[in-house]
C-alpha cells in the first residue's frame, strides 16, 4: 500500500483502493467522475453506508463499485483502502470517525468533503498522525463541472497531493487554499449552486407570470443562465462590464436592475454568502466541542 511505485514513479489513481464512507450525492458525484473519466476501475472503488443497503445495491448496479452487498467485509474494505474518503453528513462525522479509526493506518490518505470539519478536529479524533485532506466540492461535480477547494495537513506528501488533485480534477476544477479559507469556500462555492438555482427559480416564476408555459420557461431560463456564464468565461470580461452592455438608458434592463438595487439585492446576496461561511465555522466548532 504505497503512493510510489518501486521505480519511484508517482502511483496513478487507478492503482489505489478508494473507500467511500457515506453513499450520498457527493460520494456518487465523485465515483461517477472517476469512472467516466477512466481514472480508475470500479473494482478499486468501495463504498460503505450506514443503513440504506438498497442505495448501495443501486450504486453497484450503476457503476460496478464494491460494497458489502457483494459479500465483502466492511472492516476489510476500510483496512485495505489506500484512500478513505469521508462523505457523511457533518452531524454523523464524529461518530463515524470514532467507529472506524481503529481500522486506519498512517499509510492511508484520509480525504474529507465534510462541511466545517477541520483538519485539527479530524486529527484529534483519529488520534494518530495521518495525512489528511480537507476539501469542499459542490454538487456540479455530478456532471464534471464542480469546484473543489482543497487544503492539506502537513503530513500529506507531494504524491498524495497529486492524487487528491487528480481525484477532484476528474469532476471539475480544483483550487488549493489555506485551510483558514475553507469556511469561506463552503459559503461561496459549496453552497453556490443553490444561489444560482434560486435566481433561476425566480426567473422561471417571472416567465410563468408573463405567460410562458413551464417547459418553455425552464428551457429558456436555463439557456439564458448558461449563456451568461459562458460569456464571462469565454470573453474573460467582468460580469459588471457584461451587465452594463445589456443596459440601454431607460430601457427594460435598467428598470429591472433599478428595482433590484432598490431592495439591495446584491448586498443581500453578499451577506447571505458571509452567513453561510459563518455557519460552516460554527458547525466546525460544534464538531470540535463534541470531542472535548
Ligand atoms: N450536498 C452538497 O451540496 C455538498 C455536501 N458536502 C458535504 O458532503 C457530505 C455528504 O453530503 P451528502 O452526500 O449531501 O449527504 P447524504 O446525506 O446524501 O449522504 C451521507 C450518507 O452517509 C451515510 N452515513 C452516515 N454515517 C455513516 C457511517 N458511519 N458509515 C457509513 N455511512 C454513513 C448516510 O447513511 C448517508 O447515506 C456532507 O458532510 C456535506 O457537508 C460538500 C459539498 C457540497
Ligand atoms: O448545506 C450544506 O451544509 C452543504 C455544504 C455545502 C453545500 N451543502
Amino acid at each position: 500500500m504505497t503512493f510510489k511505485s518501486e521505480s519511484g514513479q508517482v502511483t496513478t489513481i487507478s492503482k489505489l483502493n478508494i473507500c467511500f464512507c457515506g453513499a450520498g450525492s457527493m460520494a456518487e458525484a465523485l465515483v461517477r467522475g472517476l469512472i467516466t473519466k477512466n481514472l480508475t476501475k470500479p473494482q478499486q472503488i468501495s463504498m460503505l453506508n450506514r443503513k440504506n443497503m438498497v442505495r448501495l445495491r443501486e450504486l453497484h448496479g450503476r457503476y460496478g463499485i464494491q460494497t458489502i452487498e457483494q459479500g465483502l467485509d466492511h472492516d476489510e474494505l476500510l483496512k485495505n483502502a489506500d484512500v478513505v474518503l469521508l462523505a457523511v453528513k457533518p452531524t454523523d462525522s464524529v461518530d463515524t470517525i470514532e467507529s472506524m479509526k481503529h481500522l486506519f493506518n498512517p499509510r492511508q490518505l484520509i480525504i474529507s468533503v465534510i462541511a466545517g470539519l477541520s483538519i485539527e478536529t479530524m486529527s484529534r479524533l483519529i488520534g494518530m498522525s495521518m495525512p489528511i485532506v480537507r476539501t469542499m466540492p459542490n454538487t456540479s461535480a455530478t456532471i464534471g463541472l464542480g469546484v473543489t477547494a482543497i487544503s492539506y495537513s502537513n503530513a500529506v506528501s507531494d504524491e498524495q497531493r497529486l492524487v487528491a488533485e487528480k481525484l477532484f480534477g476528474a469532476v471539475g476544477i480544483t483550487e488549493v487554499i489555506n485551510e483558514e479559507l475553507q469556511n469561506a469556500a463552503t459559503g461561496v462555492f459549496g453552497s453556490g449552486p443553490a444561489y444560482a438555482y434560486y435566481l433561476m427559480e425566480a426567473m422561471i416564476a417571472g416567465a410563468g407570470k408573463l405567460g410562458f408555459d413551464s417547459d418553455a420557461s425552464l428551457r429558456l431560463v436555463v439557456q439564458t443562465i448558461l449563456g451568461a456564464a459562458e460569456m464571462v468565461r469565454i470573453t474573460s470580461e467582468h460580469p459588471a462590464e457584461l451587465r452594463s452592455n445589456t443596459i440601454s438608458p431607460n430601457g427594460t434592463t435598467q428598470v429591472a436592475i433599478d428595482l433590484l438595487e432598490q431592495f439591495s439585492l446584491k448586498e443581500t446576496i453578499t451577506k447571505a454568502i458571509v452567513k453561510a461561511a459563518e455557519r460552516s465555522g460554527e458547525m466546525g466548532k460544534e464538531l470540535e466541542m463534541k470531542i472535548n
